[in-house]
């Protein structure tokens, strides 16, 4: 690996566990979305995400219809940008209310405050919102770990597996792309910000993934088992 001036990280899979996400975080999601959205659904931060969903949908007139295509969404983890900003709005009650806290692999929180001690600048980027990103490190199973990031991107900056977002991600944050590293579970999401240019490492973490990636299925990245493996 060259010289690492700055580290961006994924979430799922990569410093917190899949399980966390899709067995508690999405189906708390999609058990609150009818409430939410009958008693937010008129203000304007909120509506602007459910028309994007009608106008998606053949222009669906009916909230509980726009309702029952977010809860198929969050069904099929698709990672669209209205579902993931309507998620961390519901989300917030979650925190709010302590009925959970972020789950965080115990290897990736000392790990990230050693780069960030370091003086190496830290950044996520997720498929969860901005919002719904500050709140999970904000609530981390480690505590608030907000204070270590730099900065804070989503899909609103581009696809993960498509290429010019990271090379979107390099400009805004002042880095020529190959002083930067991605950490990531997803190989296709690795080939993007390789193309771009940037650093790459495969977080093959035996329980999100007990079938370990060797060989052709890293496509070349470098991999770990752990944060504690990476000699950033
Ligand atoms: C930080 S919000 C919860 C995670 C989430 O909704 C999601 O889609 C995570 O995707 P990632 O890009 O972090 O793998
Ligand atoms: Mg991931």
């Amino acid at each position: 690996m060259s010289t690492v001036k700055a580290i961006l990280t994924d979430i799922e899979g990569t410093t917190s566990s899949i399980s966390f996400v899709k067995d508690e975080l999405f189906p708390y999601a999609r058990r609150a979305l009818p409430g939410f959205v009958a008693a937010r659904g008129r203000e304007p931060a909120v509506r602007k995400w459910l028309d994007a969903v009608a106008a998606e949908n053949g222009g669906l007139c009916d909230d509980t219809m726009i309702v029952e295509v977010l809860q198929g969404w969050i069904d099929e983890d698709r990672k669209h940008t209205a579902l993931k900003a309507l998620q961390g709005m519901i989300w917030a009650d979650g925190y709010r209310n302590a009925d959970f806290t972020a789950h965080i692999y115990p290897d990736a929180a000392p790990a990230l405050r050693q780069w960030h001690d370091a003086g190496l600048p830290l950044y996520v980027y997720s498929s969860g919102s901005v919002p719904a990103q500050r709140l999970f490190f904000g609530h981390s199973d480690a505590g608030d770990l907000t204070g270590l990031f730099s900065g804070w991107f989503d899909t609103e900056v581009g696809g993960k597996r498509e290429a010019d977002s990271y090379r979107r991600i390099a400009e805004a944050i002042g880095q020529a792309p190959g002083d930067a590293l991605f950490l990531s579970d997803i190989v296709a999401e690795l080939d993007a910000a390789r193309e771009a240019g940037l650093q790459t490492v495969l977080v093959d973490r035996r329980d999100d993934y007990p079938q370990p990636r060797h060989g052709d299925a890293t496509h070349g990245h470098a991999r770990v088992e752990s944060f504690a493996q990476i000699a950033a």
